[in-house]
């Protein structure tokens, strides 16, 4: 049969131009795959897998992976991009998280490679290194020495720089940027804790500290590594463009800081000048006391564990305040009853109150508020809802199953949300969105242990957070001297929601406005 010349010429197109037509087909497969799946939470893509779905969501990734796992499940297998070479386990399965918290699965050679900057810092080994580094450091967290430096320094700053501060903005009546001023307080108390001096950040000019910067814009780039495809950013550190340029001046501004702070610290030690309780001092005395060839000599060592700390406590603290008095501004009845808490506290004080304490801006001392339970469900409960670090991830070096049955295989990353694990249904019951202090509460009034097994905002396991004490004892401090002395009101229209990063920031800060609260 004679074919028709218009189909015989079509043929012949088809078959010259091939690489278009092979170009088209893949456009309309493409175009009518995104309209058929626009509306679904995940779609595993060829070639590209679940990239197309990150980057769709890459704004409000938080909140994605609370309705990827209500939607797909607590557990899902990816495989990203060819060309990226991942293999990711994405889970909130709390049997999963404590399964792996336990065995303690290492954070893996990529996360050494991403976090060079913090060298062998605890954060950064695994292993027996890491082992004997916690062993240390734990000595150390868990002294009543230590431990009563960390409530002597942060209640110095809360006292001498934050009621200030905060005087001074309530008697301008301006507007003011809450989580800016709890992550200078932050930072100036952790630094003291760690190096045992003030930087000085919170004070009522603002001043901007090259360090506190220097650290800040090193998070930003190590943000962009930990999601960047490795070839990518390496590229760019070859070529030092884009972020890692700002990579290496960071790092110079850091180093060259830190090192300094360490030979000043050295010198005092060595002057005989009486020992500051500081995490340095105790980690340099450590050196020189233990024989233990797993914890490395030297400068470079309490440098990179100095970083790793500054690392942990600088943002964490206050990103945990900040939403603290978000909710606050939302739920003046939790408020109220934390307030009428802190009353009775300063009522009982008021026999045993010297003149200096009796003055107003009243300031609480940690023992005052370590026994006040709704302030401390409270304050877990705005943890559970918005953990500081919504998410961390683990390699996988050998074959093995998570407890709902997923196969891990060598090379395989896990990656758990925190900011899911808090938000589940099938965990927190059907109001897991509500914020409900009550639910840490037992029906005697008692603090109830249920919810803990539960809470992931500090992970679990030997590998958990060695600062959450002092976090607590931090953030009791803050929230007991700012409810109790002002009025935080949220500056209508200002929208609050979650940055797309590794600690979890406001996107636009906390704008509100402060009065003082003389006459109740
Ligand atoms: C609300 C405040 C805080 C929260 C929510 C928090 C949360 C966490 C989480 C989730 C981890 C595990 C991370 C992972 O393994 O990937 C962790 C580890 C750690 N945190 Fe915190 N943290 C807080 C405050 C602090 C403070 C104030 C310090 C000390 C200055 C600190 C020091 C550390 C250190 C050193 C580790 C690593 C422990 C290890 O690997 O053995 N954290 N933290």
């Amino acid at each position: 049969m004679e074919l028709h010349p218009a189909l015989h010429l079509l043929g012949y197109h088809l078959i010259k131009r091939w690489p278009e037509v092979c170009l088209a087909f893949f456009c309309f497969i493409f175009i009518w795959s995104y309209i058929k799946h626009q509306n679904d939470v995940l779609v595993f893509w060829p070639i590209f897998d679940c990239l197309p779905s990150i980057l769709k969501n890459r704004h409000r990734i938080h909140d994605w992976s609370v309705e990827l796992a209500n939607s797909v499940g607590n557990t899902i297998v990816g495989k990203g991009p060819i060309f990226a070479r991942l293999h990711l386990v994405y889970t909130c399965d709390p049997l999963n998280v404590e399964y792996i918290a336990k065995t303690n699965f290492p954070k893996g050679s990529e996360h050494h490679e991403i976090m060079d900057v913090i060298g062998n810092g605890i954060f950064n080994v695994d292993y027996e290194h890491w082992h004997a580094q916690r062993k240390m450091a734990n000595r150390t967290f868990m002294s009543k020495e230590f431990r009563s430096y960390i409530a002597k320094t942060t209640r110095k700053v809360v006292e001498n720089s934050l009621l200030p501060l905060l005087s001074q903005v309530a008697i301008q009546s301006c507007v003011v940027d809450l989580e800016d001023i709890f992550m200078r307080l932050t930072f100036d108390s952790v630094f003291m804790v760690i190096f045992g001096r003030n930087p000085n950040c919170l004070s009522i000019d603002f001043p901007r500290n090259e360090l506190a910067q220097a650290i800040d814009n090193m998070a930003e780039v190590l943000t962009y590594r930990h999601v960047l495809p490795s070839s990518w950013w390496k590229l760019c550190r070859w070529f030092q463009i884009g972020p890692e340029k700002k990579f290496v001046e960071a790092r110079k501004i850091i180093d060259r800081s830190l090192e300094s702070y360490i030979l000043l610290k050295k010198n005092d030690l060595h002057k005989g000048d009486e020992q500051d309780n500081d995490m340095i001092t105790s980690f340099i005395l450590s050196q020189e006391r233990d024989n233990n060839d797993l914890l490395p000599k030297g400068d470079a060592f309490l440098k990179d564990n100095g970083l790793s700390f500054l690392f942990a406590g600088k943002d964490s603290s206050s990103t945990g305040l900040a939403w603290f008095f978000w909710l606050m501004t939302r739920n003046p009845s939790v408020k109220d009853i934390i307030i009428e808490e802190l009353r009775h506290v300063r009522e009982k004080n008021k026999d045993k109150d010297d003149g200096l304490k009796a003055k107003m801006p009243y300031v609480f001392t940690a023992e005052d508020l370590k026994g006040l339970v709704y302030l401390h469900a409270s304050l877990c409960e705005s943890l559970r809802l918005y953990p500081p670090v919504p998410a961390t991830y683990r390699g996988v070096e050998k074959e093995d199953v998570l407890p709902d049955g997923t196969a891990l295989k060598p090379g395989m990353k896990i990656l758990i949300s925190m900011y899911a694990l808090g938000r589940m249904a099938s965990v927190w019951g059907k109001d897991c969105l509500e914020y409900r202090p009550e639910r840490w509460i037992d029906e005697n009034g008692k603090l109830n242990p249920v919810p803990l097994t539960k809470f992931f905002t500090f992970f679990a396991g030997p590998r958990n957070c060695i600062g959450k004490d002092m976090a607590f004892t931090q953030m009791k401090l803050v929230i007991g001297a700012v409810l109790f002395n002002f009025h935080i009101e949220h500056v209508e229209g200002h929208v609050v929601r979650p940055k797309p990063s590794m600690v979890l920031h406001m996107q636009n800060g906390l704008k509100v406005r402060i009065r003082k609260r003389i006459s109740e």
